[in-house]
């Protein structure tokens, strides 16, 4: 599966990417209140524009992303010098109050989460097959205090139309299943489906609980 991500940043196959603010992030969350300042964790963040609507709004973000070329591109496109410096195994390029961690997740350790408050996730649990869900649902458990609060935006497809991702459906109940355990979740929409492929977005909000279970 790694390869698989690295192949399609290289060779342009990117058709996740949004050219704007995706619309469910404007509308819920100021709905969340998270504070000014909050430093907010982004997993699986390809080159995503809303990691800059979340800086403009005085959240440092921390971002993490397998490819390389993902964090070069979301850089070049910016402005504003870059820095650069390694932690462990991640390569960090910060610009500006975005600091991106290029590598694997599922390495990113809870001492090295220490100011994280709030998370987003657009299409990220989406992007892992099933098995990997469960431990993307425990490993994000863990990184975030109780108390503290992000929002999911998934992806569903109507019954009977499930082929293999990614991105793969993940209905509600999944949802449900993976988090609950440790958040308190709370589905805020549905989007329409879309035309051609059938998927439907929905937009959770998770409020992490503790202890971990
Ligand atoms: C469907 S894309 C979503 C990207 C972004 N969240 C957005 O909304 O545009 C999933 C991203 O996760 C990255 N990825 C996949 N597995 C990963 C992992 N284990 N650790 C870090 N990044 C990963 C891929 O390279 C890809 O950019």
């Amino acid at each position: 599966m790694t390869r698989e991500w690295l192949d399609r940043w290289r060779e342009g196959r990117i058709g996740f990417h949004r050219h704007d603010t995706h619309p469910a992030l404007l509308r819920h969350w100021p709905r969340l209140k998270i504070r000014a300042g909050t430093k907010v964790l982004v997993p699986l963040c390809g080159k995503s524009l809303d990691m800059r609507w979340l800086a403009n709004r005085d959240h440092p973000v921390l971002g993490i992303e397998l490819s390389r070329e993902a964090i070069e591109q979301f850089v070049d496109e910016g402005t504003g010098e870059v820095s650069r410096y390694q932690q462990g195994p991640f390569a960090i390029c910060r610009q500006g109050s975005v600091e991106l961690w290029c590598g694997d997740f599922f390495h990113f350790h809870i001492d090295q989460a220490a100011e994280i408050g709030a998370f987003y996730d657009r299409a990220a649990l989406i992007a892992l097959p099933p098995a990997t869900r469960q431990r993307y649902a425990f490993h994000l458990a863990q990184l975030i205090p109780p108390g503290m609060r992000g929002l999911l935006i998934s992806l569903s497809r109507a019954p009977g139309d499930e082929s293999a991702g990614p991105p793969y459906h993940v209905p509600a109940d999944e949802v449900r299943e993976l988090f609950e355990p440790n958040f308190q979740v709370a589905h805020l929409e549905d989007g329409e489906p879309e035309a051609g492929s059938g998927f439907r977005e929905s937009v959770w909000a998770l409020t992490r609980r503790g202890p971990l279970t």
